[in-house]
């Protein structure tokens, strides 16, 4: 399929979010789109599926115009679309979640289980995509899951060009490259591919062509042998600088004590397994470790929201037994939740209340009980200027945010209080590379004023440019604290719980994305 855009333009209300848009994607191109948060990609491919209606321009599919009024159109003319959160239904099978949404696909038609079966099975085959049909999604990795939303995107009636939005934000580094790979046999085979992501080694890897746009405008194609440097300053439109600048760490009192924590699942199965963890003032412990081994429950037990079974947690030299959330925050612990949906955002108040969602009680922003909204609405304006929050106004409901600015406005809201320890779990996740830029050189700052911070992180390159000590979780346990000079293959073995074997048997991932990357890091 021959995909053209041209001059695509769509409008939330005086507001563009996409200006203008020509682009052209070739019969089994990989078509990298590059963008700040909140550029307007998500917009573009949205148009794109059917899911929203251009303002004004065009989509030709192999020069004919179309016009589509929802995602069965799309479907129907051969457009498959994986989105930036995944939409399956866990407690059904997979061959129920490709089936899932055909009864409204013009010409795809309601599939028989049998056919459901079989159709996973053959796409599967041909793409190399394994997967068992019968298998329950809520209990597959994050990385089979996702491989489930490609098999049902390319399911449709004759797929010929994948949209992928933010594809790897949650997966591993041996799930990325296995899903590249994937991409390239796509691509091999004729489908062409729009693909949308943050992480700029990904796409050197596998875009034959790059375009960049920037408040919802193209600004610049690059050819892939574009270097990062250029693809970031091209998006942001000033140079970033990729690596952040550090004094050495100078640790004090321990800010987080935690002892022999046990969190059993409610599956019987032990999540965190007498797990010990120290993390000083005015230093950033990072936390490498396969995502699924504990690193969430971890957080959570933390932060209060979950009960262990045995163990003992201190904060700031305080025992937290028996002091919830509220109070463990009043205490004086910041946390950056990894999942910005259910723990940091309520996505139907504003932008401004979230900004303030756990400090509206407090001075300046409530005054005997009552909240001074001229308070919480200075604060929301401010913030939205010093993190760039792209929206509209601070009264905006914070759903209609892109993902990144989601982020940021947590990022704002934890940022903006004193604390003695910070818990940032996944803090950069879907943000654009202006903006990781400048979350980094604050977790930086927060540690420079005597803050301990615990980093969270699947992305080693995060952990290596912030972390002044390294603990590797696996299986719910810490199997090793390292310097930050060590190796990536020594941290990939304990992360794959091999820390005892040689590297050639366990790598953690067999194809590096380049020469830098000699265990296939995690981009
Ligand atoms: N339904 C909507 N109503 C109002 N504004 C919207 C709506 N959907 C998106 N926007 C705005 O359009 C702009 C583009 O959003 P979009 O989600 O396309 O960005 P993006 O480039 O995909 O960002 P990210 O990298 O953060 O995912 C944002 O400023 C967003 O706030």
């Amino acid at each position: 399929m021959r995909l053209e855009l041209k001059g695509l333009t769509k409008k939330f209300g005086s507001f563009t979010a996409d200006d203008d848009i020509d682009l052209v994607v070739e019969p089994g191109q990989i078509h990298a789109v590059l963008g700040e948060n909140g550029a307007g990609k998500s917009t573009l491919m949205n148009m794109l599926y059917g899911i929203l209606t251009p303002t004004s321009g065009e989509i030709l599919i192999d020069g004919e115009p179309v016009s589509f009024s929802g995602p069965g159109d799309a479907i129907a003319a051969g457009i498959g679309m994986v989105h930036q959160h995944f939409k399956l239904v866990g407690p059904f099978s997979v061959a129920d979640n490709v089936q899932l949404g055909r009864e409204h696909t013009r010409g795809a038609g309601v599939l028989s289980a049998r056919a459901a079966r079989k159709a996973v099975l053959d796409v599967s085959e041909q793409y190399g995509l394994r997967l068992d049909p019968d298998a329950v999604c809520e209990d597959l990795p994050v990385g089979v899951q996702q491989r489930v939303e490609i098999v049902k995107a390319l399911s449709g009636p004759k797929t010929e060009l994948l949209i992928l939005d933010e594809p790897t934000a949650v997966l591993t580094p041996a799930e990325i490259t296995e899903l590249l790979q994937i991409m390239r046999n796509l691509a091999q085979a004729g489908t062409s591919i729009l693909f949308i992501s943050h992480k700029l080694k990904e796409v050197q890897a596998v875009a034959d062509k790059i375009t960049v746009i920037r408040r919802g405008k193209v600004v610049a194609e690059l050819a892939p042998t574009a270097s990062e440097s250029e693809m970031a300053s091209a998006m942001v439109g000033r140079a970033v600088s990729l690596q952040v600048d550090k004094t050495p760490a100078v640790p004090g009192e321990p800010r987080l004590e935690v002892k022999d924590l046990t969190v059993v699942s409610d599956a019987g199965v032990k999540v965190l397994d007498a797990l010990e963890l120290t993390v000083n003032g005015g230093e950033i412990v990072g936390l490498a470790g396969v995502e699924g081994n504990g690193q969430t429950e971890l957080a959570r037990a933390i932060l209060g929201l979950l009960k262990p079974d045995s163990g003992y947690i201190a904060i700031d030299g305080r025992d937290a037994h028996g002091r919830g959330p509220a109070r463990r925050i009043a205490d004086g612990l910041g946390y950056i939740p990894e999942d910005r949906g259910r723990d940091g955002l309520v996505s139907e108040f504003s932008v401004a209340e979230n900004i303030v969602l756990n400090q509206y009680k407090d001075e300046p922003y409530s005054k005997r009980g009552v909240v001074d909204s001229g308070a919480v609405h200075k604060r929301a304006v401010d913030s939205i200027a010093e993190f760039d929050i792209r929206t509209q106004s601070p009264d905006e409901s914070a759903s209609s945010l892109s993902g990144g600015n989601q982020q940021k406005v947590i990022i704002a809201r934890e940022f903006s209080r004193p604390r003695r320890f910070l818990v940032a779990a996944q803090p950069t996740r879907g943000v654009d590379v202006g903006a990781t830029e400048f979350i980094h050189s604050r977790l930086i700052a927060e540690r420079d004023t005597g803050t301990g911070v615990l980093l969270i992180s699947s992305e080693l390159d995060e952990i290596y440019a912030l972390a002044d000590r390294i603990a590797v979780i696996y299986n719910g346990r810490i199997v090793g604290e390292v310097a930050p000079d060590t190796p990536r293959e020594v941290i990939g073995r304990l992360m794959v719980g091999a820390a005892g074997a040689p590297a050639t048997t366990e790598p953690l991932n067999t194809e590096p994305l380049n020469d830098e990357d000699t265990d296939g890091g995690d981009r």
